[in-house]
């Protein structure tokens, strides 16, 4: 299943709305054409507890870890990678107008013989 795990810091609650991130990262995932609907799945985390950088209270950070099984190619991966940065650069863009917000994105690759699945949803999206 690709997993696709947002981790902020409960400070930007509300900003942005994260149920809207998520919407408009689960549309990028899918419109790169390299993942089955019914496989992927967004979510997002709230850190209540972070130290971060010098400490000033709006210090904020999102990071986003992308979790997907073998079999694309570099530039494949290269190219999810850039589409979903680029879209959460976009939906957070209000919060680099001062300089307290990070954000980062890595792509790991699941190891097939280290992990296990079964998904209802497949046999439903697929017969469309
Ligand atoms: O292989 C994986 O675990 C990730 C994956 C697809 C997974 C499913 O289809 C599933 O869990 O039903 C992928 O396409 O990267």
């Amino acid at each position: 299943m690709p997993h696709l795990a947002i981790e902020y810091s409960a400070n930007l609650d509300g900003r942005p709305d994260i149920d809207a991130l998520c919407e408009r990262l689960l549309k990028t995932v899918l419109e790169t054409g390299l993942f089955e609907i019914g496989a992927v799945r967004v979510r997002a985390f709230r850190a209540d507890h972070y130290a971060i950088a010098d400490k000033l209270p709006e210090n904020a950070f999102v990071d986003l870890n992308f979790r997907i099984g073998k079999g694309r190619t570099a530039d494949e991966k290269k190219r999810t990678g850039e589409a979903i940065f680029a879209a959460a650069t976009e939906v957070l863009s209000p919060l680099f107008a001062t300089p307290h917000f990070a954000l980062s994105l890595e792509i790991r690759e699941i190891d097939a013989e280290l992990s296990w699945k079964k998904n209802a949803i497949h046999p439903r999206l697929r017969g469309k």
